[in-house]
């Protein structure tokens, strides 16, 4: 079958939807997984803490994705030890929505989550591109009173205050099949930053992997000059929350403005030149960093805000 693009996906959509499809829930969770293997209908809150079970190990297939208009990345996280092949994207891009839902289909993964570290300035995030296409797919390929539809759920903290269908809180655990990420509050370059962490116990994977948003990006980190950022707390929120982990933690940013890909707590706790300093020291220089505003701030935060999806949300079709 050959689908339109999302745009157009989108457009289709707007016209023959009406409102026979609930609101999306917005249940807060501790820790959630999908009914794996049996309905994607629920919209009620997950399962807390207990195994997807199976009796398979997890298995992870990893993919950074680069989106290079403003210099984000996404990243498809998959537990392949599952039968069903649950997925996950963190911060995906409105951009390159396609190119990622193409990657998940000929990887034969089964998306279940689109995760945001936090309400992004610089560009439009894809969670509601994702939902949207995949409600029109649940459309294409069944009628929708009958059939177990795949849905595709947004994730960003409470604390961001944006729209979204999961809203997670530091603790809290998202699952994929085996595989979870543990959730840590890492406000300072937004208040509702959260960094993801691959989980700490012995069937997860080695060595740890982090995704830290903006609060720490390679050899740097993210402003702290708008959307309620303080320097202040963003330090304490590294070095507390991110400098703790495994020396060998592997740390993937948001963003990277200068050709790097990944790093490690070791390496950022000597080598970064802002956050191996003092606090005092530290404040000095993001009060002194005098960059413009993103491009895109008053287009992206708006729209982040509800879940990417404005003019009108789809909520509101
Ligand atoms: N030029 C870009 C925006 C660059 C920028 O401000 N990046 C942010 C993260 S996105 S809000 C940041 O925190 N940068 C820290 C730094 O030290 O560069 C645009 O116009 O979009």
């Amino acid at each position: 079958m050959i689908l339109p693009s999302t745009q157009n996906r989108l457009l289709f959509l707007r016209r023959i939807l009406s409102a026979s499809r609930p609101a999306p829930s917005s249940a807060s969770v501790r820790a959630f997984r999908p009914p794996l293997a049996r309905s994607y209908t629920s919209m009620a809150a997950a399962e807390f803490g207990t195994p997807a079970g199976g009796g398979v190990a997890p298995k992870l297939l990893f993919r950074q994705l680069f989106e290079k208009e403003s210099s984000t990345y996404t990243y498809l996280l998959a537990d392949v030890g599952h039968p069903d092949r649950p997925a996950l994207l963190i911060d995906p891009v409105d951009r390159t929505v396609d190119r990622d839902l193409s990657l998940t289909k000929d990887l034969g993964l089964k998306l279940i989550y689109a995760l945001n570290t936090h309400c992004h300035a610089d560009h439009v995030t894809g969670t509601g591109l994702i939902k949207a296409s995949y409600t029109l797919l649940a459309l294409y390929v069944a009628n929708i009173f009958f059939t177990k539809m795949p849905t595709v759920k947004s994730i960003i903290s409470k604390e961001s205050g944006a729209k979204a269908d999961l809203f997670v809180e530091a603790g809290d655990r998202v699952y994929i099949g085996n595989l979870f990420l543990e959730v840590r509050a890492t406000p300072g370059h937004t208040v509702g930053c959260v960094t993801y962490v691959t989980g700490d116990e012995r069937d997860q994977p080695q060595p740890r992997m982090a995704f830290t948003g903006d609060a720490l990006l390679i050899r740097g980190c993210g402003r702290t000059d708008f959307q309620g950022g303080s320097s202040s707390q963003l330090y304490h929120s590294v070095h507390s929350q991110i400098f703790t982990l495994p020396k060998d933690t592997l740390l993937y940013p948001a963003h990277d403005y200068k050709g790097f890909t990944v790093t490690t707590v070791e390496e950022e706790t000597t080598c970064n030149p802002r956050l191996s300093k003092d606090e005092g020291t530290f404040t000095n220089i993001m009060e002194n960093l005098n960059l413009p505003y993103p491009k895109m701030i008053d287009v992206a935060v708006p729209a982040n805000m509800v879940c990417g999806l404005q003019d009108p949300p789809l909520s509101a079709i």
